[in-house]
């Protein structure tokens, strides 16, 4: 059974004036335990796969799916109200700037409790309390914070940006979730923090085999332990499929100008004065979206036809939408 089945997923925005497609036919699955990277520039829509997902767009954005299956049970198809349990109990997501995700006016305990599953809360009013105390420990101690008690009393202006993000985590994995969305998780953390923070989320999909939808613009935080890779565009999912095929040979011309731009620090002769590869222009405003395969204006290989959005194809387990992609090419 696959974890997670998208198809043809749209987000539109409703402005007073005009609809736009921010997220245009994106497909996307997973299987259980799997670790999916989703790359792509800032803007592409990666959040916005993310949010859509666990529901928390307001009413100015539509939503709308051919298939939104998770654990086998369709999405579209059951109340509000079963769709909010569902995921409230199977998914959960870290975003990229932890502190501003924290209550400010409460204390790391508070909000611990407050992330634990219901049935912690059940009984009479202290019942709980020494188990609830216990599991925020064990918590804290999974994430790599020994000193509790410290934390637990402190608010979170307290504590670094690091500490809290690994406080966000700890929140996360409470109800023991079946998905763990991370939101570019190291995006405001320090070099040697962020390393502990991706050591973090690997154990814990190797140790408690939770899938992990992985969202980052820095390849190299993902490709070393990603089982897949979905990269986007411009709010088009361009490509997928499993990374070392993705890697070795991109079939988009946007993957391969995402690789090529990366320096090879692996590569002992690589020339540091050598300038890195980019695509001419810049990725387009969502008031400006070009028709057809929005990479078009800028991609070295766009003619008529890329006017047209092209229909998605499967290769050797690898997805793409492109009319002329680099079949044969390999990096
Ligand atoms: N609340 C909003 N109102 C208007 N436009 C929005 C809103 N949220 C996102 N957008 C637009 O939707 C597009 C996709 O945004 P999204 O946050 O998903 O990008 P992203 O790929 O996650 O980028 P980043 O890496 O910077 O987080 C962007 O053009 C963004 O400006």
């Amino acid at each position: 059974m696959r974890l997670l089945d998208i198809r043809n997923l749209n987000i539109e925005l409703k402005t007073n004036d005009e609809t736009i497609k921010a997220v245009e036919s994106a497909n996307f699955s997973m299987k259980m335990g799997e670790v999916s990277g989703l790359i792509g520039e800032s803007g592409s829509g990666k959040s916005l796969i993310a949010k859509a997902l666990v529901g928390v767009l307001n009413n100015r954005w539509n939503v709308t799916a051919d298939r939104l299956h998770f654990m086998g049970e369709d999405l579209n198809r059951m109340t509000e109200q079963k769709r909010r349990k569902i995921i409230s109990s199977n998914i959960a997501i870290v975003y990229q700037e932890p502190r501003r995700c924290l209550d400010p006016t409460a204390d790391i305990f508070s909000q611990m409790e407050e992330s634990l599953p219901e049935y912690e809360f059940k009984g009479w009013f202290n019942a709980n309390k020494v188990h609830r105390l216990k599991r925020c420990i064990n918590l804290l101690h999974k994430v790599g914070i020994k000193d509790h008690n410290a934390v637990f009393n402190s608010y979170p202006h307290m504590l670094s940006e690091g500490v809290c993000q690994k406080i966000m985590i700890a929140m996360a994995i409470a109800k023991e979730p079946k998905l763990l969305i991370a939101d570019e998780p190291t995006t405001a953390l320090e070099s040697s923090t962020s390393l502990q923070v991706i050591k973090l989320l690997k154990s814990l999909n190797q140790l408690k085999d939770m899938a992990m939808i992985f969202i980052t613009h820095n390849l190299s935080s993902i490709t070393s332990w990603a089982d897949s890779i979905n990269v986007m565009y411009c709010g088009q999912l361009i490509e997928s499929g499993p990374t070392n095929k993705v890697l070795s040979s991109p079939k988009h011309p946007y993957t391969k100008a995402l690789f090529d731009s990366e320096p090879d620090f692996q590569d002992h002769e690589y020339n540091i004065r050598k300038k890195l590869y980019t695509l001419k222009g810049t990725i387009p405003t969502l008031q400006h979206l070009p028709i057809g395969c929005r990479l078009g204006p800028r991609c070295p290989n766009a003619q008529k036809a890329c006017v047209t959005m092209p229909e998605q194809v499967k290769l050797k387990g690898q997805y793409f939408r492109c009319h002329h992609p680099l079949i044969g090419d390999s990096k």
